[in-house]
């Protein structure tokens, strides 16, 4: 049995994981034809690449199918419930970076703390008969971080892209999405709460509790992460 490690199949967390591999000695590329999704590790015995999308690769540590996986840390605390119950953070990786934050339209001058919008989320239900629409596809950290922060007056709209544009299309009246350089946000007219950061996220080497961890996998865990100059948690078969 080998040990499997779950990696972006595409883009930029793609490439930066394989050079942040490649620095420490493991190598890994894609095989095979150009848009077929396979790829292969060179440089440490036992271990095998699976190329999957970073969005299915929480589902995948989870349900124990891999038992190492990169992506954002965002998409891992969003999909899976007590998500560090299901999966270890062995080593942030230091790229991927992207902040998960609340916006509202910039001319909402009066708008620019979480306080202030729970006071504009009551009058927008008196006023509108119905509650301030917020969109995003970050649901459950969403709904977390507004729980956390006694705001309730609010319906989430789900937008699984181009969610900046809901505001202006009328199908939300703020919008919680990741933003890394904010020009997105800038070009839709948008503003960031000054006290709403939700997450900080960037790419993570995660660990699968649940996976299949024999005494083979767990030697490759243990030469891997030596390798790697990272610590490795207890697992067991
Ligand atoms: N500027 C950015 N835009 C989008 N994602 C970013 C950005 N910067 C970092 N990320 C991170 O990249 C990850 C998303 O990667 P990607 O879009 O490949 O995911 P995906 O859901 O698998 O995509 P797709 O649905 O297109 O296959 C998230 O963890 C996100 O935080
Ligand atoms: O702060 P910025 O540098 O402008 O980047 C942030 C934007 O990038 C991502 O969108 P992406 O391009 O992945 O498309 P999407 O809308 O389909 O998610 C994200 O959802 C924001 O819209």
């Amino acid at each position: 049995m080998s040990l499997k490690i779950g990696v972006p199949s595409k883009g930029r967390l793609m490439e930066k994981t394989f050079d942040w591999f490649g620095a420490r000695g493991v190598t890994m590329q894609r095989t095979g034809a150009e848009r077929e999704y396979s790829g292969a590790v060179e440089g440490i015995e036992g271990v095998e690449l699976v190329m999957l999308s970073a969005g299915e690769i929480p589902r995948e540590l989870a349900a124990g199918r891999i038992h190492l996986g990169v992506t954002g840390s965002d998409l891992v605390r969003d999909k899976l419930a007590d998500w560090n119950k299901q999966v270890a953070e062995l080593a942030p990786l230091g790229f991927g970076h992207a902040d998960l934050i609340l916006a509202v339209p910039a001319c909402w001058i009066d708008v620019d703390t979480l306080d202030d919008l729970d006071g504009a989320a009551a009058a927008f239900r008196a006023r509108h008969g119905f509650r301030l629409r917020i969109a995003t596809k970050y649901h459950r950290l969403v709904r977390d971080f507004l729980t956390e922060n006694g705001i309730a007056d609010y319906q989430l709209v789900d937008s699984q892209g181009a969610t900046e544009g809901t505001v202006k299309n009328l199908t939300a009246e703020a919008i919680a999405d990741i933003t890394s350089t904010g020009e997105t946000l800038r070009a839709n007219h948008l503003k960031i709460l000054n006290d709403a950061v939700i997450h900080r996220s960037q790419a993570t080497l995660f660990l699968a509790r649940k996976a299949d961890w024999g005494t083979a996998e767990q030697a490759t865990l243990a030469a891997l992460a030596a390798r790697l100059g990272i610590s490795a948690p207890q697992v067991s078969g």
